[in-house]
């Protein structure tokens, strides 16, 4: 080795010897703020642990503090730090060590800057072309608490050095697959960083392809706002919207990494309290309950329930005989339906009408002054149980299960309060066992809700919560100082925090528990994933949770699989808010190497889809590889190939991908023969373990996964599925290292893949 590469290697050895020590630093200070909070946490336990009932409630919400404090110090501890920023001389604080956490020294000297504060934005936002005041970014790679290496971009061209910066990329993107998601706060890129900081005003809609990131960012973006606006986001909560159970499983990891727990997280089948929805539905079936024309069909539903007899009604009130006539009926009707109030709340005021009509007859009938004994007929009326009977059958109080039950239970009221509905949608909705409530059903229900009213009236609901709320702050502003004055407590616990705790360490519930309980919660922030997939019903839903409308929409119209789901965001967002919305656009695919990616866009444009894939950011290794099956039911072929595949130990994960659940070569068969065929462990038990090394899945479950190895079966069959293209196109990009296509039938075109030579 010649002097100058010596040189050069002496020099980095010398600033990796340095940066081990600077980290090792932040380490120390961590343990350091560890065992200060520890401390703290102690002496809080201590103090009044003899007192009453409610001393122990104090303590116990100011130790919940501590303990998040300590929780959160403790999630830091994998990549405190994992960059640094050389600013231009002169600058304020020219060189800036970012992490997953700020700290400070004791005198406040700041060690660490938060990868979400200001002060860390250059570090993703700069580039050579735009370096704003960055001379070198650096990335430290970690082992535990050691630096194993650095990764240098010069972005000043004397400031020497090399000029790289994707190693680290390059590094996580192939990295391995663990079967759970993991963060990108290292390595996220410019495009991503403008989204991730973007005002969290108003509609945003984050598009890209697969393997942009989308998911990774709108995590991402959750833990920025949170960081941000922690005291409102804190307080009214932030919802997560996932596809499916199996999917929030997969990203659950991400946010608690970050620091940041308490996100509600939730799928739409979750989203009306009281229903667990897991019946599925027919495609036509979906479509049709996912389209606005149902707005329609379920007002005149609840309207259908407000009936006026065809005839006289007669009742008997202790030996009279009154008469209840269909024009009184219809004219207490329409007082109730005035008063603009939902079906249930109305019903006070049509009840209020008939009873002082027929207090009227009764009091004629028995010559009585109907003023003077108003009180004593309407109660005598009350008590009847022919008026009750006969008022509720003109207005019942109605839950909104039982009015949907109703709605597809009946063939007859269906073709006529839905006459805009064709025979065969009819027929799609009509079922024998209405309550095995769908998806689909979820946003019908809470529709249904808001046009029957809670019997707890929301608004009320909405005001003693701020009441409440009024009075736990003052309070906790009381208890803190009676804290301070014993010597407990420092900045970071304030009085609103506190109050936060009391609210969420009582028999209440957290504030994540609370809002997904209460279906008039309105969260602070919404943030959607594969926002593509929602229905024009279940957007008004989303909408209904977050009046504010600051939301954050993440998908991809070239993969949506659900026949109510969007072909394209400005139809699908026009009924919420009109075109009041922003659009950013990730574009780099951090996923499928280059090899596999082609071939998903050869797919796409062969179905005729018009869609820009996204670049991706690597060529890799492996072209995808074509493996002929002997016909339709092979499954020894697919077992053979799939054997052959299995990543070893510490490899990564493989996924199995079919058309369908059912059939020979369906996702349940194929799972259970591998499950028979490979050794005790390999293989997961159902679609929904995500820790096993191979998963056996039907193509929507494998939505928004990735897997090292994907053995795709059977893509003629993906095709044939109702927006079949899309689905094949999420099929082809949830490789990221290997594509293996078994086939029986002829390839579909654009999916040209050769068998192995
Ligand atoms: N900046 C980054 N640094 C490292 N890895 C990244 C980066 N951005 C994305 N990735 C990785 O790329 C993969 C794909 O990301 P993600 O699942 O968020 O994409 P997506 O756009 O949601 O894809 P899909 O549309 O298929 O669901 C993940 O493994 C993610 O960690």
């Amino acid at each position: 080795m010649d002097q100058p590469d010596r040189t050069r290697a002496d020099v980095d050895a010398a600033e990796l010897a340095a940066e081990d020590a600077h980290v090792g630093g932040l380490y120390a200070r961590l343990d350091a703020l560890r065992a200060q909070t520890s401390d703290q946490l102690a002496e809080v336990r201590r103090t009044k642990a003899t007192g009453t009932h409610q001393s122990r409630f104090e303590r116990d919400a100011f130790a919940t503090l501590y303990e998040d404090r300590l929780s959160q110090l403790w999630s830091v501890e994998n990549r405190l730090c994992f960059g640094r920023l050389d600013l231009r001389p002169g600058t304020p604080d020219p060189r800036r060590y970012v992490g997953r956490i700020g700290l400070a020294d004791e005198r406040g000297n700041q060690l660490l800057v938060d990868w979400r504060a200001p002060a860390a934005q250059d570090f993703y936002q700069a580039t050579a072309a735009a370096p704003r005041d960055v001379v070198r970014r650096r990335h430290l790679l970690t082992a535990g608490r050691s630096v194993t290496g650095l990764d240098d971009e010069v972005l000043v061209a004397d400031a020497g050095g090399r000029t790289t910066g994707d190693a680290a990329l390059l590094a996580a993107v192939n990295a391995p697959r663990t079967g759970r998601m993991g963060d990108i706060v290292a390595t996220i890129q410019a495009e991503q960083d403008r989204v991730i900081r973007a005002s969290e005003r108003g509609v945003l809609v984050v598009q890209g392809g697969p393997g942009t990131g989308k998911t990774a960012v709108a995590l991402h973006r959750t833990a920025y706002l949170l960081y941000t606006h922690r005291d409102r986001l804190a307080r009214s909560g932030v919802l997560l919207l996932g596809p499916s159970p199996v999917f929030l499983r997969y990203v659950e990891q991400v946010l608690p990494a970050l620091g940041e727990t308490g996100v509600v997280t939730l799928t739409l089948a979750e989203l009306f309290p009281g229903v667990v929805a897991r019946g599925s539905d027919s495609p036509a079936a979906v479509a049709v309950k996912g389209s606005l024309r149902m707005v329609d069909v379920l007002a005149a539903a609840v309207a259908e329930r407000q009936r006026v007899p065809a005839r006289t009604i007669r009742l008997d009130l202790d030996g009279t005989r009154v008469q209840l006539r269909p024009e009184q009926v219809a004219a207490a009707r329409t007082r109730a339906r005035r008063s603009r109030r939902p079906h249930n709340e109305a019903r006070v005021v049509f009840v209020r009408e008939v009873l002082q009509t027929l207090a009227n007859s009764l009091a004629r009938a028995r010559g009585v002054d109907a003023v003077e004994e108003r009180d004593d007929l309407l109660q005598e009326l009350r008590e009847s149980i022919d008026v009750r009977r006969e008022v509720n059958l003109c207005w019942m109080p109605l839950t909104p299960q039982k009015v949907l039950a109703g709605l597809y239970r009946n063939p007859d009221r269906l073709r006529a309060l839905a006459p805009d509905l064709d025979r065969r949608e009819r027929a799609a909705l009509h079922r024998d066992e209405p309550t095995a409530w769908s998806e689909a059903d979820v946003p019908l229900l809470d529709e249904l809700a808001e046009l029957l009213g809670d019997l707890d009236d929301a608004t009320s609901a909405q005001a003693r919560r701020e009441a409440e709320r009024e009075e736990q702050v003052a309070y906790a502003r009381k208890v803190l100082e009676e804290f301070e004055a014993s010597g407990v407590g420092n900045d970071y616990v304030s009085a609103e925090l506190l109050a936060d705790r009391f609210a969420t360490s009582g028999p209440v519930g957290t504030v994540a528990e609370r809002a997904a309980a209460d279906r008039t919660w309105a969260y602070g922030h919404v943030v959607v994933d594969e926002a593509q997939e929602l229905s024009a019903m279940a957007w008004r839903l989303v909408e209904r949770r977050c009046p504010n409308r600051s939301m954050t929409l993440v998908g991809d119209v070239a993969q949506t699989s659900s026949p109510a789901g969007a072909r394209s965001w400005a139809a699908a967002l026009r009924p919420l808010v009109d075109d009041r919305w922003r659009l950013e656009e990730l574009t780099v695919n951090y996923r499928t190497p280059a090899r596999i990616a082609r071939v998903a866009a050869d797919v796409l444009r062969a179905a005729g889809i018009e869609a820009t894939p996204p670049t991706p950011v690597r060529e890799g290794e492996h072209d995808p590889v074509a493996i002929p099956l002997a016909g339709p039911d092979d499954v020894a072929g697919v077992l053979a190939a799939l054997t052959a595949a299995v990543p070893g130990e510490g490899e990564g994960r493989l996924a199995v991908i079919a058309a369908e659940t059912t059939g020979p070569l369906g996702s349940d068969a194929l799972r259970a023969a591998a499950r028979t065929a490979l050794p005790a462990g390999t293989v997961a038990e159902g679609p929904d373990d995500l820790d096993a090394p191979v998963s056996v899945l039907d193509v929507h479950r494998a939505k928004g996964l990735e897997f090292d190895v994907v053995l795709l079966v059977e893509p003629a069959a993906i095709l044939r599925r109702p927006r079949g293209a899309n689905d094949l196109y999420v099929a082809l990009t949830r490789a990221t290292q290997h594509l293996l296509v078994a086939h029986a039938e002829p390839l579909p075109a654009g999916v040209r893949v050769q068998p192995a030579s």
